[in-house]
């Protein structure tokens, strides 16, 4: 009867987007890399993983389910995460259940993990930076894992590289570190979610579907293959991350905009300088560059910031609430969506956007006019169909534990997904 228990925890974390990226390593196996980089983390609300985690002496092996699938635990990365975790695990009480778990006793029980991520798997929405976050933090509240949440960060690195700027809310700085073990590799916190809460950001979803060419192996033939990686990591992210960290502290919009448009474009640069060349972006991609780059010239500041991933959806940061009413209407007369979709799934996430925009149905889409920076005597090209949904949401708050039985992945008994 008294090895029956089973000891559960869940945790919901953050996916975040880098505003001056990580590209490149130099340590495969512990995943260090070649340059700092910085993250606004996003709004778990809308974008976030649930992780449960289980342990139990009926347990025989590690087991993992992600989105329902069972998945296989034997990879680098996964035993990485579960070694160093089991090393620093401490014992563990519960009164109410009669359950006491000795430190040493870690090395021999095995675990139980179900995760869930509410948007798109591995299709360039960073699910491996919230999904391997939310395993470290998960697993590190079971185990009673002491240490602070930058220590965990290095932990979470070791999953994948930008998963270690899950650990934290807001305004997030990866320090590459220079020690060869990677202990000073970690994530520190430059600001919270609620510094700079004017901020509005829009992703255009271009195209859910699996990537040709993973951010892992696409970073390593850049660094075989690129001449101007070098460069940009010794000579180009150093300052910008100085003077981004400058404009974070100063809510100073036009520079934010200006280091993160660049920064992104000089990462997709060195992914077109690798040999073959890697190609994220697509012809929507750059059409949203175009518009963005049009409205923020004819305003004479920016409104907006873009940045794109290892992957064609843009994630689109807008200044305030009034810029990201008039960016969702531009969007949605450049991008209307096909006629048989409806409004309710092509705008998720934070809806009041939608409303500022006075755009209630299908109608409003077809009444939106022209912006004005559109010369009048080129009629303005739409492309129907080409964004598959926008999300809109905002900077959010790091990890969580979650209470709420309702939101447990695993069977409290059998610690099997439900
Ligand atoms: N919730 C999760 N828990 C644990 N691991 C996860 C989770 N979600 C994703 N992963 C891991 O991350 C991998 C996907 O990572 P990949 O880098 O290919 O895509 P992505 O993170 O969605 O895109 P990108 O990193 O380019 O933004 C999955 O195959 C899986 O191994
Ligand atoms: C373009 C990026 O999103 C690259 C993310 O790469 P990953 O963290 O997915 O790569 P691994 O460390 O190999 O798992 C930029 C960024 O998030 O900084």
């Amino acid at each position: 009867m008294a090895e029956k228990w089973v000891l559960m925890v869940t945790a919901q974390t953050p996916t975040n987007i880098a505003v001056i990226k990580y590209w490149g390593k130099r340590d495969e196996n512990l995943i260090l890399p070649i340059n700092d980089s910085i993250s606004v983390t996003l709004d778990p609300q809308h974008l976030c993983t649930t992780t449960s985690v289980a342990v139990s002496p009926a347990f025989t092996h590690d087991r993992m389910w992600l989105n329902g699938k069972e998945i296989s635990l034997s990879g680098g990365r996964y035993q990485n995460c579960l070694r160093e975790l089991r090393a620093r695990a401490s014992d563990v009480e519960d009164e109410e259940k009669g359950i006491k778990i000795a430190k040493k006793d870690w090395e021999k029980l095995h675990v139980h993990i179900a995760s869930y991520n509410n948007f798109p798997t591995a299709a360039g929405l960073a699910s491996s930076a919230a999904g391997f976050a939310c395993l470290v933090f998960s697993l590190a509240k079971l185990m009673n894992v002491k240490e602070d949440h930058s220590k965990l960060s290095a932990i979470a690195r070791q999953g994948s590289g930008s998963a270690c700027r899950s650990l934290y809310g807001g305004f997030v700085k990866w320090i590459m570190g220079k020690e060869e073990n990677g202990s000073d590799s970690i994530a520190v916190q430059l600001a919270d979610e609620k510094h700079w809460g004017d901020l509005v950001i829009i992703i255009a979803v271009v195209c859910s579907r699996q990537k040709e060419t993973s951010s892992t192996s696409g970073m390593r033939e850049t660094v075989e293959t690129s001449m101007l990686i070098e460069h940009r990591a010794k000579e180009v992210v150093p300052r910008r991350i100085i003077q981004m960290e400058e404009a974070i502290k100063d809510h100073d919009f036009p520079s934010f905009s200006r280091l993160a448009c660049s920064d992104s474009n000089q990462f997709h640069a060195v992914c077109l300088d690798t040999s073959p060349p890697i190609f994220y972006m697509n012809d929507t991609s750059h059409r949203i560059i175009s518009c963005i780059e049009k409205w923020n010239r004819f305003e004479g500041t920016p409104q907006v910031a873009y940045t794109f991933d290892a992957g064609p959806n843009a994630v689109l940061i807008a200044h305030n609430r009034n810029a990201a009413k008039l960016l969702l209407q531009r969007l949605l007369f450049y991008f209307p969506p096909q006629s048989d979709t409806d409004l309710s799934s092509y705008v998720i996430g934070d809806k009041s956007i939608l409303e500022d925009a006075g755009v209630h149905n299908m109608k409003d889409i077809e009444a939106l006019a022209a912006p004005p920076e559109v010369k009048d005597n080129t009629p303005a090209q739409k492309y129907k169909g080409d964004v598959s949904y926008f999300i809109c949401t905002r900077p959010g708050k790091g990890p969580v534990l979650l209470n709420d039985e309702t939101k447990e992945l695993l069977n409290a008994e059998t610690g099997l997904p439900n």
